[in-house]
């Protein structure tokens, strides 16, 4: 009898299918291993659910864990088994330096070991309607490099009778975590926590407080239409609804699969008057944990399973139908020479957009306990300004200091 391996994952809709299919291929492809794929909710609630398993005896094998979640698992020692540590238990024939050098970096502790798997890592883009821009009397093709590009857009958008011209995913992510990043300027201090848990939030400066005070007034003047803290938007992108879409560049999985119209999928949008925007941005998605207590056997067909969601031709199938990036330089490489990227111009979008300038501490990615919790702050906050409730500087400044206060107690969790 095949030997089960739990997998815990938070993907529904498209993503969800394609993750079954992986799965179901992987287990007709050998005898030995069973994987079962459940899934657990959104990310926060797979996060908490796998938390709450190991701690009742009753964890997965895998955990699919969304990038904010990362410093909470590497502090969660006796919980997980670092991915390093399984490869070469299973004497896998597992290379590190395979997989594409921000991708890895954010999942690598500092003695350069793997912990977690990346699986699933994306980078915010934009998504236009093209038939929107034809209604607006623009050319259909247009794509907007600067904000303020964007908002003379979204005006004639307006104009044309949009009720939502622009909405957003994952607002804390696009318009906080990257937009600092892609202007190097600090989300947190410590290199945004990489350096240390000795670290502050530092997304109340002049930059962040001119973004969002922005996007509050496009709020008021009815160009910014707010959709909820993760991807709600993307069903009234999809609709026909909202004409431009700030989105993870995994929103092509679904976008492809059900919008009945032209789209652009373009670079996120920077602001041209910060010196040396663009540079690049950093990933989100998730990655796939390994957790303790469960047998030998069990932990080879964990590795078989992760092995085989790395292979060059499955991780290039999974980026190709998802828009997660390639992973491997391998899965990029066969992508390209497969053509992918000259059929469908705007899916190389994303991995130019996160690797096209050398990571600076700004930019590396974002490592903060109690991330989770921070950002439900960071969207109370957000939501304030986009409610004419409070004004950018203020609501960023409390969102600071709230926030500085999880992370304090993160910081003594782990001593
Ligand atoms: O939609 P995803 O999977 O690309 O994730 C977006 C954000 O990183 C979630 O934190």
């Amino acid at each position: 009898e095949a030997t089960q391996i739990q997998f815990w994952h938070a993907f529904t809709g498209r993503l969800g299918e394609l993750l079954d299919k992986q799965v179901a291929d992987f287990n007709a492809s050998q005898d030995q291993y069973e994987v079962v794929a459940t899934l657990k909710g959104n990310y926060s609630e797979a996060l908490n659910a796998g938390i709450a398993a190991f701690r009742a005896g009753e964890q997965p094998h895998i955990l699919q864990v969304f990038e904010v979640g990362t410093a909470t698992m590497m502090a969660a020692k006796g919980a997980i088994k670092p991915v390093y540590e399984v490869m070469a238990e299973a004497e896998a024939d597992f290379d590190p330096s395979a997989y594409l050098a921000p991708v890895a970096g954010y999942y690598t502790n500092t003695d350069g070991e793997m912990l977690s798997l990346p699986y699933n890592s994306s980078t915010p883009v934009l998504y236009i309607n093209k038939n929107a821009l034809e209604a607006a009397g623009l050319d259909p093709e247009t794509k907007p490099a600067t904000w303020s590009e964007v908002e003379e857009i979204l005006v004639k958008l307006k104009e044309s009778g949009s009720e939502c011209p622009l909405t957003t995913a994952w607002q804390s992510w696009i318009h906080l975590e990257n937009l600092s990043a892609y202007h190097n300027v600090p989300f947190a201090t410590e290199a945004n926590g990489f350096a240390g848990t000795n670290t502050e939030l530092a997304f109340n400066g002049d930059l962040q407080v001119k973004h969002i005070d922005k996007m509050g007034a496009w709020a008021k003047d009815g160009l910014f239409s707010y959709s909820g803290r993760r991807n709600e938007g993307g069903a009234r992108f999809r609709s026909g609804e909202c004409a431009m879409f700030t989105e993870s560049s995994a929103g092509y999985a679904g976008v492809k699969a059900e919008a009945d119209f032209p789209f652009t999928v373009t670079n996120l949008p920077y602001w041209a008057d910060a010196e040396g925007a663009p540079f690049n941005t950093i990933i989100g998605g998730a990655s796939l944990w390994v957790m303790s207590g469960h047998e030998g056997e069990e932990y080879a067909g964990v590795a078989d399973f992760l092995n085989y969601l790395s292979s060059a031709e499955v991780q290039a199938q999974w980026h190709q139908d998802t828009g997660y990036l390639p992973i491997t330089t391998a899965a990029y490489e066969l992508t390209k020479e497969q053509g992918f990227y000259d059929e469908n111009p705007g899916t190389d979008i994303a991995i130019l957009q996160m690797t096209g300038k050398a990571p600076t501490d700004n930019s590396k990615g974002i490592r903060l306990g109690n991330f989770d919790q921070v950002r439900a702050i960071i969207d109370e906050e957000l939501e304030a300004v986009w409610q004419g409730e409070k004004d950018a500087k203020t609501a960023l400044d409390e969102a600071v200091n709230r926030g500085n206060q999880l992370l304090r107690r993160f910081e003594q969790s782990t001593r």
